[in-house]
C-alpha cells in the first residue's frame, strides 16, 4: 500500500557571520511559504558549496527553493565589473546555488528562484544583473522603504503583466497582478534559454521560466513567500511549485 508522504523541499541557506562562527541561516517566511503554500516538509541546505554532495541531495529532495536574501551574487559570476566597496556578498551561497540551479533543472527537479534566487537562476543560465538599478535611469524604484514597517516594505509595489500563455498565466489565470517589491539588482540581460513570464511597468523582467525544463522551473523577483496564504496570487505560485514537488515524491509510492 503506497503512503503518500508530503514532498521534501530544501531551502537553500546564506552563510552569515555571526560573532566568530559562520552560521547557517534562512528568513522563516520562506520555511512558511514551503509549509503553508507548498505543503512540503522543509529541509534546509547548507551552503557548503563543493563540499555538499549535490548528486546525493538532487536524488533525495522533490524540489528545491532558492531564497531572497540582502547579500548580492559576486558580478564575476556574470562578467561584471566589480562591486562598489561595502557590497554584502556571500561566496559560500554563490559556490552553493549556481552549481545546483542546473544541476536540480537537469535531473527534473522543481526549482523556484525567489528575489535572489531569481537573479541565481538568471546568472546560473548566462545572464547579467544591473547591480544598482536606480542608478541605471528609466526604471521606477524597486527598492523597499526601510524607514516603513515591514508589513508595508512587503506590500504591493507595482504592478507585473504576465505573459499571456505563459506559466504564470497558466497557474495564477491572471494577465496581471500587483506584487512587491524589494530589491537593487534587476536582470540586465537574460541568461539563454529563459522564457520571460513577468515584466514591470518599467520593462523590466520580473519573472521567467526555464524553456527546456522537463519540470516547475520558475523565478520571480518579488516575494510571494510573504503572507503567501493571504494573497491569492501568491499562492497561486507555490502551490503549482508544491503540485510539481508533489509529483516528483510519488515516485517513492
Ligand atoms: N540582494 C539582492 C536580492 C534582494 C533580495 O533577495 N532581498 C531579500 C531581502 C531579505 C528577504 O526578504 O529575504 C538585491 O537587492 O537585488
Amino acid at each position: 500500500m503506497s503512503v503518500l508522504r508530503k514532498p521534501v523541499i530544501g531551502i537553500v541557506c546564506c552563510s552569515e557571520q555571526l560573532g566568530l562562527h559562520p552560521f547557517n541561516i534562512v528568513g522563516e517566511k520562506y520555511i512558511l511559504g514551503v509549509v503553508d503554500g507548498a505543503n512540503g516538509l522543509p529541509l534546509l541546505i547548507p551552503a557548503l558549496g563543493e563540499r555538499l554532495d549535490s548528486d546525493q541531495l538532487l536524488e533525495m529532495l522533490d524540489g528545491i527553493l532558492f531564497t531572497g536574501s540582502p547579500s548580492n551574487v559576486e558580478p564575476h559570476h556574470y562578467r561584471g565589473p566589480d562591486s562598489v566597496e561595502g557590497t554584502k556578498h556571500d561566496p559560500k551561497r554563490d559556490a552553493t546555488t549556481l552549481p545546483l540551479i542546473r544541476a536540480a533543472i537537469d535531473r527534473g527537479v522543481p526549482v523556484l528562484g525567489i528575489c535572489r534566487g531569481f537573479q541565481e537562476m538568471n546568472v546560473a543560465f548566462g545572464g547579467t544583473l544591473h547591480q544598482r538599478l536606480y542608478e541605471v535611469g528609466g526604471y521606477i524604484e524597486h527598492r523597499e522603504d526601510k524607514n516603513q514597517p515591514v508589513d508595508v516594505q512587503y506590500g504591493p509595489a507595482h504592478e507585473v503583466r504576465l505573459e499571456p500563455g505563459g506559466l504564470l498565466y497558466e497557474i495564477s489565470g491572471c494577465s496581471s497582478a500587483q506584487v512587491n517589491s524589494l530589491h537593487t539588482q534587476g536582470v540586465a540581460t537574460l541568461g539563454t534559454g529563459l522564457q520571460p513570464e513577468a515584466t514591470a511597468p518599467d520593462g523590466l523582467i520580473e519573472a521567467f521560466s526555464v524553456s527546456q525544463a522537463t519540470q516547475f522551473a520558475l523565478g520571480v523577483q518579488w516575494h510571494p513567500e510573504w503572507q503567501v496564504t493571504q494573497t491569492p496570487f501568491y499562492l497561486s505560485i507555490f502551490q503549482a511549485f508544491g503540485n510539481a514537488c508533489r509529483a516528483r515524491a510519488s515516485r517513492h509510492s
